[in-house]
């Protein structure tokens, strides 16, 4: 198994990964030249080990570049912590991540490659596309849609049947009442945008 960034997010990777019981060696991998051990396992670059026989999980908190990244390789693996209380009927794509102590509930579908970070609430019948990144401590109440690569900040609130577009920012603590465009970034409570 490979995680795929040498980051502090690669780590709590490491820590999910392990949460689940895999036996297998973990290696991180890395473009940036940071040595040769990483969080106690060995670390390589990407030209060092055939990615395409692994697979991988992206260990890389920015959604474009984890997107870019995601391109490169052919089988990527799930994380989902052991904590997290996840309904039967939820639908999780490949390369996601589930943090420790997520609740993820009944029919929301979650696309390739998103993070849903530490105790966030996905309620029912959401739908998350590819490589939305939701921040510790968020909560989404029912059929709420996060658009790709959206990135909703820490502690922030959505409510039911909202629509929030792709590559945009919810800040951190905002309470969303109101759809949301493509590539906004709205702030506050009610939130405002505040660049688009
Ligand atoms: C495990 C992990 O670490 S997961 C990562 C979790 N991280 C997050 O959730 C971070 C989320 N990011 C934010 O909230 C950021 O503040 C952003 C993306 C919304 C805005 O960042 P920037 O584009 O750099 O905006 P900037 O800091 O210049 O602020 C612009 C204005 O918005 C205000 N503002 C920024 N963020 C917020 C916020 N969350 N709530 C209310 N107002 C805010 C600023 O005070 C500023 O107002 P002013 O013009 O009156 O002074």
């Amino acid at each position: 198994m490979i995680i795929y960034g040498a980051s502090g997010h690669g780590k709590v990777i490491h820590d999910i990964l392990k949460s689940q019981g895999i036996s297998e060696d973990i290696l991180f991998v890395d473009d940036a030249d940071k040595g040769d051990r990483f969080y106690g396992c060995k670390l390589l670059k990407p030209q060092q080990v055939n990615l395409s026989e692994h697979k991988i999980i992206i260990g890389i908190g920015n959604n474009l570049i984890r997107k870019k990244i995601s391109y490169k390789y052919p089988q990527y693996a799930l994380a989902i912590h052991a904590s997290s209380v996840i309904s039967p009927s939820v639908e999780i794509n490949e390369g996601s991540v589930v943090m420790s102590n997520v609740s993820i509930n009944a029919d929301t579908k979650i696309g390739k490659h998103c993070i849903l970070n530490t105790a966030c609430s996905i309620d029912h019948d959401c739908v998350l596309d590819d490589f939305v990144h939701i921040s510790p401590n968020a909560s989404l109440a029912g059929n709420v849609k996060v658009g790709e690569a959206t990135h909703i900040g820490i502690g922030a609130c959505v409510i039911q049947g909202i629509k929030i577009g792709k590559f945009a920012t919810v800040g951190a603590g905002s309470v969303v009442i109101k759809d949301v465009p493509d590539g906004a970034t709205v702030v506050g409570s009610p939130a405002k945008i505040i660049k688009t």
